[in-house]
């Protein structure tokens, strides 16, 4: 795991005080209408109310004998009250967290005056709420940036901790694929920036973000709804179950009261998996958030948990991504110089990372430009045509771009290329860089080898996806052989060289096609497409606005290789979900075996007791409380998650259906025994 795991830029509130606010809300959720969207609890909230009102007057359903029958319907009505306010406060304590963080986000927002850029040129000082999508507006050092948008005009740092936590400002400027895009909020502190607002007041990306760790806008996910369902589903068959009973008693001449029957259901419906459901997936979204990634929906990071296929970039992936010119190596009788002429001649205007480092490398070789760079025009580089280059005043064309692009080119001026440029191709592409063919008009002077370096500890990151069962997919603009290079080294599934913006939505497509979920990263503005396309689309937060709105994650570090985290976490997700459940479930033979020999102790089928519970009441007490108590011990592994190792699907199930399967029958038993000689001991029931 890389180091970002543990980063943590939004601390976590003082946990007496969360721990009592989370009470508190514990109490206020049994308010009937929010108990009604748990299935579960809301029989168990039923429950409650009926023993409450059996503990004012036993005999409201019929006459029933028996001792203590007060003292015994108000301990139950007790414990299935405390069940109920232990499940809300798992809720309450999830939802908790998220909420110191929304306080945190929202103290930087406050309102603002900005300038705003009147179409006559003018500037007219307007508070930031009265901005709108596509205003422009003027930001000078030290202002705090009133709204969303994207950088028009100007170059200046921003200091973005605001959001990311990351004290190093970023640099911002017009044009640029990966830094026109400004978050309102996030403080300017040099120079001047034109703006465009992108987003309406109260629509923006903090606010969506205060909205999301809030949980304001959170919807149960489709996992979480089948599972709600099914849940219910077994409620249901376990009530028509027990409403079969009363006949039986009575037949076998023991009547059943109503309260012993109320216990049996709640002992035997799914209470402890019904009670930590919404936490685990608040608990889920809450990780992402500590991550620093915005997920905008729950249903987005339970996405990550079913990925099956990992599409990804190569440069800045799976490699370090500054890619650096390295050497020149010319070709058919040119000289070094000659290639780093051309070369600087044809990047004067490439505002690209390759570009600026292979002005920076020619430069040191004193390499100079002949002509006059006013009366040139840039011709930019494209992920389509592959090339980039400067057109000269005299009419000259240089260019410089991936090889077969440039032969391309060099064609079609009437040029031959050599076999030479074959050999420096092959050269730089076994090494695994990217290799530029440097020509003017139908000359090719060289090869500019660009080095790209694979980030370390990606390979076993790789093994630990591919253990999990998750194909990766490497896709890249660069040419065949440096992409099987660079594959090879990474230990990538499969690649896809010489990639266009298109491809990339094509990949995806025919993953899904065959049933895959995908999963990709993206930051430029074409790229948009295939976010949106992909089941988890993570766009960095230094991109465009267009690829982070298509997108359902938003990483503010930038950091690509996070999807590898995201996929771990939304695997830990489904994985607690399913521990608990399976230990829910096999909790309930424990308590079957506890409260059935009391059920009919009067019919003299006592030898049912097997665990050797002290009296019919205590052991009914018992599971009852047992059953109370496993929510909130189960708590801290809900929020944090069961323990994950790289396993494949089939796998993590025989290993939880060992481990929580059995340890839900087996420690039930153990604990109900204990509660049981407890409370007899001290002379209770
Ligand atoms: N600034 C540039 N000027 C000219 N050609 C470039 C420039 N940058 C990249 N190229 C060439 O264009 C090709 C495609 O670039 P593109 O950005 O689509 O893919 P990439 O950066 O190689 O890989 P990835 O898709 O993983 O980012 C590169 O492999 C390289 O040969
Ligand atoms: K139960
Ligand atoms: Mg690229």
């Amino acid at each position: 795991m890389n180091s970002k795991i543990s980063k943590q830029n939004h601390p976590l509130p003082n946990l007496s005080g969360l721990y009592q606010q989370a009470l508190q809300q514990a109490f206020v959720k049994l308010h009937p209408r929010i108990m009604a969207k748990n299935p579960v609890m809301f029989v168990v909230w039923v429950g409650t109310i009926i023993t409450a009102l059996l503990t004012v007057n036993p005999n409201l359903f019929g006459t029933v004998t028996g001792d203590n029958l007060y003292l015994f319907n108000g301990l139950i009505a007790v414990i299935l009250l405390f069940t109920v306010v232990f499940a809300n406060f798992a809720e309450a304590v999830a939802e908790g967290r998220g909420k110191a963080q929304a306080d945190a986000l929202r103290s930087t927002k406050s309102e603002t005056i900005a300038r705003k850029l009147l179409p006559d040129g003018t500037i007219e000082q307007v508070s930031s709420t009265n901005l709108r999508q596509g205003d422009r507006i003027s930001v000078v050092a030290g202002d705090v940036i009133p709204a969303d948008g994207e950088v028009l005009e100007g170059v200046a740092s921003v200091d973005e901790s605001a959001i990311t936590g990351e004290s190093a400002p970023v640099l911002k400027e017009a044009g640029s694929d990966v830094a026109s895009s400004v978050t309102g909020g996030t403080r300017i502190i040099s120079d001047e920036l034109i703006i465009r607002v992108t987003a309406d007041p109260g629509k923006g990306f903090i606010d969506r973000m205060i909205a999301l760790v809030e949980g304001a806008e959170r919807s149960k996910t489709p996992n979480e709804i089948a599972l709600t369902v099914l849940l219910a589903v077994l409620t249901l068959v376990f009530l028509i179950v027990i409403s079969t009973i009363p006949p039986v008693a009575f037949y076998a001449n023991s009547p059943v009261s109503i309260t012993l029957l109320i216990a049996l259901l709640v002992a035997l419906i799914p209470t402890t998996i019904g009670g930590l459901l919404s936490a685990i997936g608040i608990a889920g979204m809450d990780r992402v958030a500590q991550f620093n990634v915005v997920a905008t929906s729950g249903r987005a990071v339970e996405a990550c948990g079913d990925v099956n296929t990992l599409v990804l970039d190569k440069t800045g992936t799976i490699t370090l991504g500054n890619r650096l010119a390295e050497e020149f190596i010319p070709v058919d009788g040119y000289s070094v110089e000659d290639v780093a002429k051309i070369a600087l001649a044809a990047s004067i205007f490439d505002t690209t990372p390759e570009g600026k480092s292979i002005v920076r490398l020619a430069e040191g070789m004193d390499a100079q430009v002949d002509f006059n760079i006013k009366k040139a025009t840039g011709v930019e580089f494209s992920a389509r045509t592959r090339m980039s280059g400067t057109d000269l005043p005299d009419g000259g064309e240089v260019r410089k771009g991936a090889v077969d692009a440039i032969r391309g080119f060099v064609r079609s001026r009437g040029g031959q290329p050599s076999e030479d440029v074959n050999t420096a191709y092959e050269r730089v592409s076994l090494l695994g860089g990217t290799p530029l063919a440097v020509c003017r008009d139908n000359e090719i002077y060289g090869v500019i080898y660009l080095k790209d370096i694979i980030k370390p500890g990606i390979r076993e990151r790789f093994n630990q996806l591919r253990r999990m069962g998750v194909r990766t997919v490497m896709l890249t603009g660069d040419n065949r052989i440096t992409a099987s290079v660079i594959a090879k080294e990474a230990g990538v599934d499969d690649f896809i060289a010489e990639a266009t913006p298109e491809d990339k939505i094509q990949v995806i497509q025919q993953e899904q096609a065959q049933g895959k979920l995908v999963a990709m990263t993206g930051d430029g503005t074409n790229d948009a497409p295939a976010l949106a396309q992909a089941n988890v689309g993570l766009a960095m937060n230094s991109g465009t606005q267009a690829a982070k709105e298509a997108a359902n994650m938003v990483d503010l570090d930038s950091d690509p290789t996070k999807l590898i985290d995201l996929v771990t976490i939304g695997k830990q997700l489904l994985i607690t979900r399913g521990a608990l459940t399976t230990f829910s479930v096999a909790n309930d033979i424990a308590k079957y075996f506890a409260i059935i020999p009391a059920m009919f102790a009067g019919a003299g089928i006592g030898a049912l007791n097997i665990m050797g519970l002290s009296s019919p009441n205590s052991a009914v007490l018992s599971a009852l409380i047992y059953n109370a108590l496993i929510i909130p011990a189960l708590i801290p592994l809900a929020l944090t998650g069961v323990k994950f190792r790289p396993l494949t699907a089939n796998q993590l199930l025989q290993r939880n259906i060992l481990i929580y399967g059995l340890g839900g029958v087996i420690a039930p038993f153990i604990a109900i025994k204990f509660i049981d000689v407890t409370i007899s001991a001290i002379g209770f029931a």
